[in-house]
């Protein structure tokens, strides 16, 4: 673990709890569950292997209310698999792991569910449904997840989300009328139409023309103080990574081995760090 200027991921600063605005514009989440001491992902000791190939060997992490966590590493290090265990995708071989305060392993199946609309997972691809319009690709997790079916409603959610993201004009168009930016912006809309408390992006700017890229990775930071949420980022983009990360972490051979912001990670003498910031 580098000493001079980045800190140990015990010692990372406490973010204050910021307290939700309560007001019917601010407050866009339905039900909030952040833990009193405002630590909204809390990884100890997590290990994940398959067959020989030991993947994650100690991961430790805390993700504050409100914080943004870039992580950074080369390929096949373990990044997605580690969001994946988050988002329960996967299921870690040992360690802890609590999200909104809950362990992951001791929930039964209708509360890992539930813990799950509270987690939005935006994949590279972004994933939309080439068949339906944007406004049914926004409609689908409100009707499956949600469960809702009043048509204003319906079509309320949809209409801010897109305003959110800049695309209320696309509202009737197919995702192959849309550039990669603005899919990428309909991506999100769709993740944050279910007010999740926290976000996991998986190489959020991937395949993007660099002016799109600082649009998204800006755009990253305009919803996360919109919706109040908390993120882990996972990006080989640096300047999506300067734009976004309140913090970044490093990982290297199933660990992370340093943490700090991204001006005291770049003055790193650690060539392994320093290497990324080149
Ligand atoms: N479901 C799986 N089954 C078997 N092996 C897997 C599975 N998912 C990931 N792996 C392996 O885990 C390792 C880490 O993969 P992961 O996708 O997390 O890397 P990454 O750090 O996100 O890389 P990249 O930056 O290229 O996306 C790789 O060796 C990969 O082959």
């Amino acid at each position: 673990m580098e000493q001079a200027t980045i800190k140990k991921f015990e010692d990372a600063p406490e973010k204050e709890t910021e307290q939700p605005k309560d007001t019917a514009e601010t407050k866009l989440q339905d039900t909030e569950q952040v833990p009193e001491d405002g630590v909204v992902i809390r990884i100890e000791h997590l290990k994940k292997s398959f067959g020989d190939n030991q993947v994650l060997k100690d991961i430790n992490l805390e993700l504050h209310k409100g914080e943004n966590i870039v992580v950074l590493g080369r390929s096949g290090q373990g990044k997605s698999v580690t969001i994946q265990c988050i988002a329960g995708l996967l299921e870690p071989d040992e360690g802890k792991l609590e999200v909104l305060g809950k362990e992951i392993s001791s929930l039964n199946e209708d509360e890992l569910k539930e813990i799950r609309t509270k987690i939005g997972f935006l994949f590279q691809s972004g994933a939309l449904y080439d068949s339906m319009t944007v406004r049914e690709n926004l409609e689908f997790p409100l009707t499956r997840v949600l469960q809702i079916k009043d048509k204003a409603e319906l079509t309320k959610r949809v209409e801010d989300a897109l305003d959110s993201v800049g695309l209320k004009d696309a509202i009737d168009k197919y995702p192959s009328d849309l550039s990669g930016g603005m899919r990428k912006r309909v991506g999100l809309a769709r993740t944050l139409i279910l007010r999740p408390q926290i976000m996991l992006y998986d190489e959020p700017t991937t395949g993007l023309d660099p002016i799109t890229a600082r649009e998204i990775s800006e755009l990253i930071v305009t919803l996360q103080e919109k919706y109040e949420t908390s993120a882990i980022i996972i990006t080989h983009d640096m300047p999506c990574a300067r734009i976004t990360a309140d913090r970044i972490v490093v990982m290297n051979d199933g660990e992370y081995i340093a943490t700090g912001t991204y001006d005291e990670l770049a003055k790193s003498p650690d060539e392994l760090i320093n290497n990324f910031f080149k």
